[in-house]
């Protein structure tokens, strides 16, 4: 089994958001690498990474990955910096993955203080800024489809993109 489409996007694109209710208009199940990560670690994200440390996180995050690559079914999103790991960009390249790209100025709006992402935990403004640069050709690089989210609601945006995988 394979995930109907995998959702890549800095912190703020939508993923959760806009991955559930594509999820929801397709009728298939929709799972967030993030919660899973949560789940199993028994413990929200800033915990992981103040008790255990980025690295752990990003072990179990590969982890999770190539775990839910292999056998979920519905809609996935995935975190942030979760295409960073060159391995998992690899494990990408058979996928449907959905980027939903955002520019500087909608992000910061949608992070706000950054509460609940410890990679923006100082100046998330400069931070997001520094992230966003680093990563966007590699969200561009594993990306079947490319849509902007700026300035658009939610709504419009899960419409296009249910519509666009009803016809892949
Ligand atoms: N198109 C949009 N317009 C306005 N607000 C939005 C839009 N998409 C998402 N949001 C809001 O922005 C915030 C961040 O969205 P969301 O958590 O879905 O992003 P994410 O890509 O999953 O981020 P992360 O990488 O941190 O998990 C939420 O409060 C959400 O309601
Ligand atoms: O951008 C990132 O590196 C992250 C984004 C979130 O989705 C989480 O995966 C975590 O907070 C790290
Ligand atoms: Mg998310």
């Amino acid at each position: 089994m394979a995930p109907v489409a995998v959702f890549v996007g800095a912190p703020g694109a939508g993923k959760t958001t806009i991955g559930g209710m594509v999820a929801e208009l397709l009728g298939v199940p929709f799972a967030d690498a993030d919660a899973i990560i949560e789940e199993r670690a028994g413990k929200p994200i800033p915990e992981i990474f103040f008790d255990d440390g980025e690295e752990t996180f990003r072990a179990y995050e590969r982890e999770t990955i190539a775990a839910a690559l292999a056998d979920f079914g519905g809609v996935l999103a995935l975190g942030g910096g979760a295409i960073l790991h060159e391995g998992t960009r690899d494990l990408l390249k058979p996928h449907t993955v959905v980027y939903l790209s955002v520019e500087l100025t909608d992000a910061v709006k949608r992070v706000g203080l950054g509460a609940g992402r410890p990679m923006l935990a100082m100046n998330p403004r400069a931070t997001l800024k520094y992230l966003m640069d680093q990563r966007r050709p590699l969200y561009s690089s594993v990306a079947t489809h490319t849509i902007a989210t700026d300035g658009r609601e939610p709504e419009d945006i899960s419409a296009e993109v249910a519509a666009l995988l009803k016809a892949v």
